[in-house]
């Protein structure tokens, strides 16, 4: 029982790895040669676009799907072959199901309750008649409160989930998952179902959480906002395969691949084809991609890129001005909102600082380093 309830031994070995995981439905690989480790005290973003394997993924290491190869450990041990339950793994799904009818209390203590009772046991009563049953439902009773505790839900554990807001389902769905204080701790798109306000308060919820439990995280997302503002380390999700696990800030300013570029930051990286205007950035232009996030781009009379506004797009702080290059390629650059503009269909001018210049191997996408 105190097995259960106490944390997992924190060792020097990661919390959960994948080693070379493959996945095949059928014919299709929607999961290829895919390798991660995750140690106790690290949160992970698995990031990428519907469809690119992230469930499927998580999935694996939850023991809900058998890897086509590849094996999944925990703590260094081969868990491949286990059921979920053998695992201690917690999940968290999008939708986060509470039972309608049982209390806050109740619902945070059913897994273990589930773990520790026997179906005779957890009937009503059944603490009447033995001692250990009573000790067993104590000590589930003083787990459960310790973990309403930390995620300030303390105060209404007598509710049930229709008396509470969607914020507070959401952290009785976390306490629910915390309860048996598992080595990881998988998310879903926790975040989904959420509307804006709450969605940032969440974020910095589960971030706290993950301060305080000391727990591996791994967060799978589609929303690279919540990527980046709670993971130490993001891995990029393509077509199955991951095309780079670095730090956020690492991601974007220094994407390893030309679909990396495209698919981080708030607005898509401009990348042109090697050609007059690549090179008018930057020499290697002439036979390498350059790119240029909008942001970094900037009005300059003198600037070495040319074009025509299409239309801007006022959001209050910045606007969008979306322009056709010299060349004919579509154009996206970012200024601030307060800046008076000139009217659709002029030519402007743009410069970009070297350090914002971006090159990569026309044929292969991959990124090249350039001199600043
Ligand atoms: N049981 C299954 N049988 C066949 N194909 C499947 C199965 N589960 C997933 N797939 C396919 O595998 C691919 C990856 O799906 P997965 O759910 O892992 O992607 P995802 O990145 O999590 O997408 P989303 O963000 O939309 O949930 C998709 O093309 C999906 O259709």
């Amino acid at each position: 029982m105190n097995d259960i309830l106490q944390s997992a031994p924190h060792t020097d070995l990661p919390a959960l790895s994948l080693r070379g995981v493959s996945k095949r439905f059928g014919e299709a690989e929607v999961v290829s040669d895919f390798s991660l480790d995750l140690y106790a005290g690290e949160f992970v973003a698995l990031l990428g676009a519907s469809g690119s394997g992230k469930s499927t993924t998580l999935r694996m290491l939850a023991g809900l799907e058998r890897p086509s190869s590849g094996q999944v450990l925990m703590g260094g041990v081969d868990v491949t072959d286990l059921r979920p339950a053998a695992r201690n793994i917690a999940l968290m799904f999008q939708s986060y199901a509470l039972y309608p009818h049982l209390t806050v209390r109740q619902n945070i203590a059913t897994p273990l309750r589930q773990a520790l009772l026997s179906a005779a046991a957890r009937l009503p009563g059944a603490a009447l008649l033995s001692a250990k049953t009573r000790e067993t439902e104590a000590a589930i009773n003083s787990r459960t409160q310790s973990v309403a505790q930390m995620l300030r839900l303390d105060g209404l554990l007598d509710r049930k989930p229709g008396q509470l807001s969607g914020g507070q389902q959401q952290r009785v769905a976390l306490a629910r998952a915390l309860v048996r204080d598992p080595s990881a701790f998988l998310l879903d798109e926790p975040l989904s179902n959420l509307d804006t306000a709450l969605r940032h308060t969440t974020r910095e919820e589960i971030r706290d959480l993950h301060r305080r439990t000391g727990h591996a995280f791994l967060l799978v997302t589609h929303d690279q906002a919540d990527a980046l503002s709670m993971a130490d380390r993001i891995a990029v999700m393509i077509a199955g395969r991951v095309a780079q696990c670095a730090p956020a800030a690492d991601i974007y300013h220094r994407p390893a691949t030309r679909e990396v570029a495209r698919f981080i930051g708030a607005h898509r990286m401009n990348i042109f084809s090697p050609g007059p205007e690549a090179a008018s950035l930057h020499p290697r232009g002439a036979q390498d991609d350059i790119g240029i996030r909008p942001e970094a781009l900037h009005i300059d009379p003198k600037g070495p890129l040319s074009a025509t506004l299409q239309c801007a797009a006022f959001h209050g702080e910045e606007t969008l001005l979306h322009l056709r290059s010299d060349s004919g390629a579509e154009l996206l650059a970012v200024t601030d909102g307060s800046a008076p503009l000139p009217p659709q269909g002029s030519k402007m001018r743009f410069a970009a600082p070297a350090a914002r210049l971006h090159c990569f191997d026309a044929a292969t996408g991959i990124r090249k380093e350039i001199a600043a």
